[in-house]
């Protein structure tokens, strides 16, 4: 083999090695930082209690699993005295002086340094496509204390990684403050059967709405409804409006989009149905979701606190097995590779497609047993879109794969392509949308403002990511994004409409 032949498969393997990712964050590793892991079920007091410690620190950071989830930290922490800012890839709320953050998870910085850090629901670093993001907070925030908060599902892998980057750690075991008890009786297939304070799972939009139809037809419960579509401001007004507890709106139809973290008056659980379409095929939920949605009910301190699970018809038994097993432990945490080891990759093969070079580098790489490779199919379908897009450079092709779209949404995926194709001409993005002209009275036009507000929200994380100089219309994106959500809230308590399919499936998800 020649000499020059040698160097480059020698390049080409250096840059393929994503092993020891550990040493990935030089200035993590130059810190010898106490890990405390709060571990244990749902509702046994882990976030509280690392907030406290986060409160009590001179500076800190939060990080959160979901939007929501970081608004209600940070209007907590606030309420309290704390002067805490917010971060997510959609906004950025600075409080003068602040010396806290409460941020997602995707959003944290590795080069700030922090007294305290709080990284909830660490048991997602196992998550198939968002796991990378926990991983990487751990292995590289630059806290003097780090608390993480999960159940007990990566406790060996965390153990591990300690061991590897040289951390201390320190676990502190929950119990769930009251147990949640299986009713025996399902609802027997019957709307008249839902009380008060029930939470009636569902796991996709159309049968949410009409769930909350037939509910509000046959008995005369009002129902709050939340699903990942819907913006976090609107779930928020819906999860508040629910537990306010002098108004009719007293049931919860939902998908698990509210279930990490959140803390609603729920007394009881109902599980519609216990088998989810995951966007190829359908599949019980796994065990690990359905204690964590049961677990939303009787939390401490809601109105509720003695929780209830049980099924619409079928299925009692799966959800008492899921509820008595304990949870499977998880073997391999995710991980991706960082853009500069994507970069130096790309360097060896500069005749490939980025879509070609993102999976060559995830064929060919080497990673420790400890780690998998994140799933990025919605990154490879806007890699797809954006091929014919000419004059980007790697970082900011790179850039428009990682913004935050519904890749089976043709029409935000259409605006999407508008954005990178002005920004390759010009750097200059306009918003191009216009404000609807008023609440929706039918399901079509309640689609169109989820997907208008959707639009607005990766041209918010765009200008973020790229910078306003080049996405300027950043103040009325906020403001139009802000009153379709309103409009959205509106809609949900004038309307009640028979839900359409929101996308055509290969093989229809069965409803
Ligand atoms: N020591 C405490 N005093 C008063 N309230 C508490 C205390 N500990 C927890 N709580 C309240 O109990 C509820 C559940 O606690 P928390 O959210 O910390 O549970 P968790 O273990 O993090 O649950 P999950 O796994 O579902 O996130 C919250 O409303 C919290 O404010
Ligand atoms: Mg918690």
């Amino acid at each position: 083999m020649a000499a020059d032949d040698l160097t480059a498969r020698d390049l080409m393997m250096a840059a393929a090695d994503l092993t020891a990712p550990q040493t990935w964050y030089p200035s993590a590793r130059a810190m010898r930082r106490r890990v405390v892991y709060h571990c244990g079920p749902t509702n046994s007091g882990k976030t509280h209690n690392a907030l406290a410690s986060f409160s009590a620190a001179k500076s800190g950071v939060y990080c959160s699993p979901l939007r929501l989830l970081a608004m209600e930290i940070f209007d907590k922490v606030n309420a309290t005295g704390v002067s805490c800012s917010l971060r997510t890839g959609q906004e950025v709320k600075e409080v003068a002086f602040a010396s806290h953050l409460a941020c997602t998870i995707e959003m944290v910085s590795t080069e700030e340094i922090y007294e305290v850090a709080v990284v909830d629901e660490v048991q997602m670093m196992a998550d198939p496509v968002r796991g990378s993001a926990w991983t990487r907070a751990l292995l590289g925030l630059r806290a003097e204390e780090i608390h993480l908060c999960g159940d007990d599902s990566v406790l060996s892998v965390i153990r591990k990684i300690c061991a590897d980057t040289g951390d201390d750690l320190l676990v502190h075991q929950y119990e769930r403050f009251k147990p949640l008890v299986v009713e025996e009786n399902t609802l027997r297939g019957y709307f008249q059967n839902i009380r008060s304070g029930d939470w009636v799972v569902a796991f996709s939009r159309k049968k949410i709405f009409e769930i909350k139809l037939a509910i509000e037809t046959y008995t005369h419960h009002k129902c709050c409804v939340i699903y990942g579509a819907l913006p976090p401001e609107t779930r928020r007004q819906q999860a508040e409006l629910f537990n306010q507890e002098h108004n009719e709106y007293d049931v919860l139809v939902a998908t698990d989009a509210v279930g990490m973290g959140l803390n609603l008056n729920i007394r009881r659980v109902v599980f519609y149905t216990l088998i989810k379409y995951d966007g190829e095929k359908t599949a019980s939920v796994p065990a690990s979701l359905v204690k964590q949605i049961a677990g939303r009910a009787g939390r401490r301190g809601s109105a509720y606190p003695h929780g209830l699970a049980t099924t619409f018809k079928y299925d009692l038994c799966y959800l008492t097995r899921c509820l008595e097993e304990p949870l499977e432990e998880a073997e391999k945490v995710g991980l991706f590779p960082t853009f500069e080891q994507l970069e130096m990759f790309a360097s060896q093969f500069p005749e490939l497609t980025f879509n070609n070079l993102l999976n060559k580098l995830c064929d060919t790489c080497r990673i420790d047993d400890t780690y998998f490779i994140c799933q990025h199919d919605n990154m490879k379908k806007v890699a797809d879109m954006l091929e014919g897009v000419h004059g980007l450079s790697l970082k900011s092709r790179y850039g428009f794969c990682l913004a935050p779209v519904n890749t089976r949404n043709s029409e935000a995926m259409d605006h999407l392509l508008r954005f990178a194709n002005n920004y390759s001409e010009s750097h200059y993005v306009t918003m191009g949308l216009e404000m609807p002209s008023g609440y929706a009275t039918n399901d079509t036009q309640f689609l169109d403002l989820e997907t208008k507000h959707q639009v607005l929200s990766m041209y918010l994380w765009l200008a973020q990511h790229f910078g306003e100089d080049n996405f300027p219309h950043v103040q009325e994106a906020q403001t139009m994004s802000t009153n379709i959500a309103d409009l959205l809230g509106q809609s949900l308590a004038k309307g009640c409409w028979k839900p359409q399919l929101r996308y055509q499936f290969i093989g229809q998800p069965p409803e």
